[in-house]
């Protein structure tokens, strides 16, 4: 086994990290160096045939490692010590290191379908939970990464409240499967139910199938501030102007809208987004292993 620690990722992680590596005999431990590290360091441990590795971080860290191991036959583990870690909450994984560590030791691996982003420069990404186009990348984008240490999830909101009156809201097209084209002014390409921490989205929605629930967001910056105050309250599926749909390949148009993946500013449309070509393991808590 190996643990993939982004020492970057959340804020004061490293005792929470030793007292899980502690449990795990026999783990090695790599730390990431910068962006992309996680990805290169999975893909060599896939390459000497390592059972598990272990992303330990957030869902960014998470998302480079499942990219490492696409393809092989090494199962993705979960360490979440990030800031929001909503796939391992989707997943119902402890987030108490000792808790994480008996999963990662005698859990069950089933199958997990990320989504592959492919953008206009040729560049493609693999993400986990969800991409977001529109005013959620622009907060992503301009977000105070030290005021993210100090605060964690309130720095989102903190930035929410300076882009609503910055962000322009341009329009996205959009086209799912072979469908008619449609319009959005934001929109997510979801894997699982839960969005931007453990606040519903998409019920009915699970990263162990293939496709995505896509919510499509009209209206501007009264809508988005309405988006705001109805997250908290797992209420979000019920905005107003908020439309759900199911797909499995959705192209993205629009003229300068920023997107995030998994967290992540990641570039402007266009964007298509398509099922992985397969799945990949991921370790969950249950019976089987190392009993
Ligand atoms: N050593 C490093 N220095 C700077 N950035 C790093 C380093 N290692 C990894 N990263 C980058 O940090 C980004 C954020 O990490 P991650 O998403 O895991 O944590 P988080 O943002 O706190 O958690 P969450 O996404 O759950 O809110 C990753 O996308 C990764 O590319």
């Amino acid at each position: 086994m190996l643990i993939v620690f982004n020492p970057t990722a959340g804020s004061r992680r490293r005792s929470r990290l030793e007292r899980a590596h502690a449990l795990l005999p026999g783990a090695r431990l790599a730390e990431t160096a910068g962006p992309g590290h996680a990805e290169a360091l999975a893909r060599e441990a896939a390459a000497l045939g390592e059972d598990c590795v272990v992303a330990a971080g957030g869902d960014g860290t998470v998302a480079e490692v499942a990219a490492g191991l696409m393809g092989g036959g090494t199962a993705l583990g979960i360490l979440p010590l990030g800031t929001a870690n909503v796939l391992s909450l989707e997943l119902g994984l402890p987030r108490v290191p000792e808790a994480a560590a008996a999963v990662l030791r005698g859990g069950r691996d089933v199958a997990l379908w990320p989504g592959v982003a492919r953008f206009g420069d040729g560049r493609s990404l693999l993400f986990v939970q969800m991409l977001g186009a529109g005013f959620d990348a622009d907060v992503v984008r301009r977000l105070d990464i030290g005021l993210k240490r100090r605060i964690g999830r309130a720095a989102y909101v903190w930035q929410a409240r300076l882009e609503l009156r910055r962000y322009g809201f341009p329009p996205i097209r959009v086209r799912l499967d072979d469908g008619e084209a449609l319009r959005a002014s934001a929109l997510v390409v979801s894997k699982g139910r839960l969005y931007a921490g453990p606040f519903l989205l998409a019920p009915g929605a699970t990263p162990l199938r293939p496709g995505f629930h896509v919510a499509l967001i009209g209206g501007g910056w009264g809508r988005a501030a309405l988006a705001g105050a109805l997250l908290p309250l797992n209420l979000l599926p019920r905005l107003p102007g908020l439309v759900l749909h199911q797909a499995s390949h959705v192209v993205l148009e629009g003229g300068g809208v920023p997107i995030q993946a998994d967290g992540d500013f990641t570039g402007h449309l266009p964007v298509t987004v398509t099922d992985a070509p397969a799945p990949l393991r991921i370790r969950l808590p249950g019976d089987g292993r190392g009993r």
